[in-house]
């Protein structure tokens, strides 16, 4: 750990620095949090093999000890999240209502958007944006798994969204990027990379980006500011700097129960920021919770007529869903749904809108795995395949699975969509994406 940083935490922690020394020798917390609308938490409690223990934070966040259940049906289906709870702290405290537009404008790899389209359930509108591309991709895969439609996910930088689309939110989520003080356990090369320099650098970046947030919240819009750091400069400093500058807007208490008051610091009414350390039961966070002064509606976005998709895209979605999706949208030989209108967001780069059901190539369709992952399709999926253990341990790493059943099948474990295959009467040919199949020697618990 490197000098200066520590000789900082001294001051700013004083007699409680050496508890935050022992902390840095015990393993880091580990948690996941519940996708609810893929399961309940009492569901998954029951059918859980795990301890889960609850966090005062979320009510869908526990902690865990196990390490690696990235490969656990539960987690492949998007029934829960791998998060450590302190990490829901922010969105808990942007209080996300159904019908809400919702802007998380640093978003991947969606921690936070996940459970904001949790929370929305399918109503209103989410808008996550990540700047660097790789890191949208994984944003995307996060999002399919969990199975969300009425969602898109951008990959431009902060000031596009707000020159395309002022005023839009109701709420808006700046989790920015920051010298990670508060993940040097599990991150080791945030420690590395850590400097004074660094640390004001992040501060001047994270203004320019709620200058942006800024722009796109309504009169009366709810911004949340949250950091994974200690530096002052870039929580309590940053969010005085930028009231100083933003007269029409005010710190509102975050009105949680967890965590501790900010650092003194003049501009701002400390009691009314949140910090969370290891202390307090979780990683290094900060949250400030913003609000618009003065009352409008967000600013519409256009939206577009259902589009009309091809023939063989037409007899596939009328053959697999008892109920046609409300909206389609087509791009060239894909098609899209959702169950509201579609948005226009041009000119940004759109990575995904709504459900990807699949696309037509020569003269057939062909579907894709988010097609059987959305959860507003598990109702009405007409060709189900139901799972025994054996059976989704041979599916998840590719294998064809025995069934006398013909065509596109959802491939299910109790209940829970893995992905698809296609049945020829005797075997379901897998159609598991080959990058996310688990390897053989891999045994499920
Ligand atoms: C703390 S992470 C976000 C974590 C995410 N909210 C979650 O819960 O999973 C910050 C993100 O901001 C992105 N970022 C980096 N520079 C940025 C910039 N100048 N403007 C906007 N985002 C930026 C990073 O790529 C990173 O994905």
């Amino acid at each position: 750990m490197k000098e200066a940083f520590l000789k900082r935490m001294q001051e700013y922690l004083g007699e409680e620095y050496p508890a935050y020394l022992e902390s840095l020798k015990q393993p880091r917390f580990r948690g996941l949090r519940v996708n609810e609308t893929r399961c309940s938490t009492d569901r998954f409690l029951s059918i859980a093999p795990w301890e889960c223990r609850p966090s005062a934070i979320c009510p869908q966040s526990f902690y865990i000890h196990e390490e690696h259940l990235g490969n656990h049906p539960y987690h492949l289906s998007g029934v829960f999240y791998l998060q450590e709870p302190s990490a829901s702290s922010a969105v808990e405290v942007l209080d996300v209502q159904r019908g809400d537009w919702v802007l998380d404008l640093c978003a991947a790899p969606g921690g936070k958007s996940t459970q904001i389209a949790a929370k929305l359930a399918h109503t209103g509108f989410l808008l996550s944006n990540e700047i660097e591309p790789k890191r949208a991709r994984v944003l995307l895969s996060n999002m399919e798994r969990l199975g969300f439609s009425e969602y898109a996910i951008t990959n431009e930088r902060p000031q596009r969204i707000a020159d395309t689309l002022k005023g839009c939110f109701d709420k808006v989520l700046v989790d920015a990027p920051c010298s990670g003080e508060g993940m040097f356990k599990k991150h080791e090369q945030a420690m590395e990379d850590w400097s004074e320099e660094n640390v004001r650098r992040c501060a001047l970046r994270q203004q320019e980006i709620l200058r942006s947030a800024y722009e796109t919240l309504r009169p009366g819009g709810i911004l949340v500011y949250s950091t994974c750091t200690y530096a002052k400069e870039e929580n309590e400093e940053t969010v005085a700097a930028f009231l100083a500058t933003y007269s029409d807007m005010e710190l509102l208490d975050c009105g949680v129960s967890f965590g501790r008051s900010g650092f003194e610091q003049p501009g701002i009414d400390a009691a009314k920021v949140r910090r969370i350390f290891p202390m307090d039961g979780g990683e290094g966070h900060f949250i400030a919770r913003m609000r618009k002064k003065g009352d409008a509606p967000r600013i519409r976005m256009r939206t577009l007529p259902s589009m009309k998709a091809d023939a063989y895209a037409q007899a596939f979605l009328k053959d697999q869903l008892q109920e046609p999706d409300a909206y389609l949208y087509t791009q060239g030989t894909q098609v899209y749904a959702r169950t509201q209108p579609f948005v226009l967001l041009e000119p940004l780069k759109v990575v995904r809108q709504g459900i990807l059901c699949g696309e037509s190539v020569k003269k057939r369709f062909e579907p894709h795995q988010h097609f059987y992952m959305a959860s507003v399709h598990q109702s009405h999926l007409l060709y189900v395949h139901d799972m025994d253990q054996r059976e989704c341990e041979q599916f998840l790493k590719g294998h064809p699975i025995a069934s006398s059943q013909r065509g596109f099948l959802c491939m299910r474990y109790q209940g829970f969509p893995l992905g698809f295959g296609k049945g020829d009467g005797t075997w379901v040919k897998n159609r598991y994406p080959k990058g996310m199949r688990i390897g053989e020697q891999v045994r499920l618990c």
